[in-house]
């Protein structure tokens, strides 16, 4: 059994995906009753830098997580230009606060490099206390979820707050809060659209973990219905290694899909699931599938963040933040350059709710 290129070319080779899925007893089926159709992915969602071998996908790994000194390489003007077209957040505050009035505002936070520091080693990504506490305020006057790649119980984790939803693996792993805030809606949520795909992903995390073994610096992390192969500690001229030996395992296994994020390969289940199905979901366990009284507002700094920033563009309701301090090809309306903005953004918001009531 082979995987046609990692990247699925065409139509065809989507449904032949299919019905190998079924051969192995993956099922399409909709997930938690939910009416979404689960379609496989074609070609486009696939990195494209990662379908040739002209190595253009190394400048896109460079480019999600510039370094101090690469980050100055967009010109000034450049820099201008973007933060002309996605404003920041914090300094139009007033005019996102006024789209919020008469509406229910409901927050969704990536975690790493929006919560928590990029940092060299995943398991030390700690968030600040004080960024905790600004997010337990926000979720005591607004639904909040965190939606992660890192498997929900380690997102957990390192959050440590029962009253939001979580949503791991990028999304395929959503549970609602343990302790009840708010009222409208379903709290007993739980969707896990690849549950199916679990025994695959465990084979293959203990695959990856030998494949890579030689190739120093390389992590492979088990986010449960994905799996995350580091490159942020492994030498630049070992990437094209590295990534030939995950395409190599991924040959065998052509219900499992690549994508690329902040120095990371992502494998996962070619199941039209992400963070934009995820934030869809959400709002519909919220009651607010179609109304028009909720304003959604996601923060994120991810290329697999672009995802939700998309589905709030196509509903016109809500904005999509990024963290950013460099020029990003970008989905988002507006920007914040790192964690401490995102903090203070979030500490506004509950500033920003408490004055309104105050004066009712
Ligand atoms: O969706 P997110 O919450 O942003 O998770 C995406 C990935 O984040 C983590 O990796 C990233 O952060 C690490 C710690 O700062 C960093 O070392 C790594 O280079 C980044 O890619 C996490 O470890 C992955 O599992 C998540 O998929």
């Amino acid at each position: 059994m082979t995987n046609p290129n990692v990247v699925v070319s065409d139509t065809q080779s989507a449904i032949a995906m299919a019905l190998t899925a079924a051969v192995n007893g993956v099922s399409n089926s909709p997930p938690c009753g939910y009416p979404y159709n689960l379609t496989l992915f074609s070609k486009s969602k696939f990195p494209k830098s990662l379908e040739t071998k002209n190595f253009a996908w190394v400048d896109a790994m460079r480019a999600s997580s510039p370094t101090r000194n690469s980050s100055s390489s967009s010109s000034s003007e450049d820099k201008k230009a973007w933060i002309m077209k996605h404003p920041s957040a914090l300094g139009v505050f007033e005019e996102i606060m006024s789209a919020a009035k008469m509406k229910q505002v409901v927050i969704f936070l990536d975690y790493d490099g929006t919560l928590s520091p990029i940092v060299e080693d995943p398991d030390q990504a700690y968030m600040a206390p004080q960024m905790r506490e600004a997010v337990k305020n926000v979720a005591k006057y607004f639904p909040t979820a965190i939606v992660s790649g890192r498997c929900r119980a380690k997102v957990y984790n390192f959050v440590r707050l029962s009253e939001l939803y979580y949503a791991g693996s990028h999304g395929m792993d959503i549970k609602g809060p343990s302790a009840r805030k708010h009222q409208k809606g379903n709290q007993n949520v739980l969707c896990q659209p690849a549950k199916d795909f679990l025994p695959t992903m465990a084979e293959v995390y203990g695959i990856l973990l030998e494949k890579t073994k030689g190739i120093v610096g390389a992590n492979v992390e088990n986010n449960k219905f994905c799996l995350s192969v580091h490159f942020r500690r492994v030498e630049e001229k070992s990437w094209n290694d590295l990534a030939d030996r995950v395409k190599s395992v991924l040959k065998d296994y052509p219900e499992l899909r690549l994508t690329q994020g902040r120095k990371v390969l992502e494998i996962r289940p070619t199941i039209k699931w992400d963070k934009g199905k995820a934030l869809e979901f959400l709002l519909e366990s919220l009651g607010y599938a179609n109304s028009k009284d909720v304003l959604p507002i996601y923060i994120g700094d991810d290329r697999t963040d672009e995802d939700a920033f998309k589905v709030l563009r196509k509903r016109g309701q809500g904005f999509g933040i990024l963290v950013s301090k460099v020029p990003k090809e970008t989905e988002a309306t507006y920007s914040l350059q790192e964690p401490s903005e995102v903090m203070q953004f979030l500490q506004r918001l509950v500033a920003w709710k408490r004055s309104v009531q105050r004066n009712h």
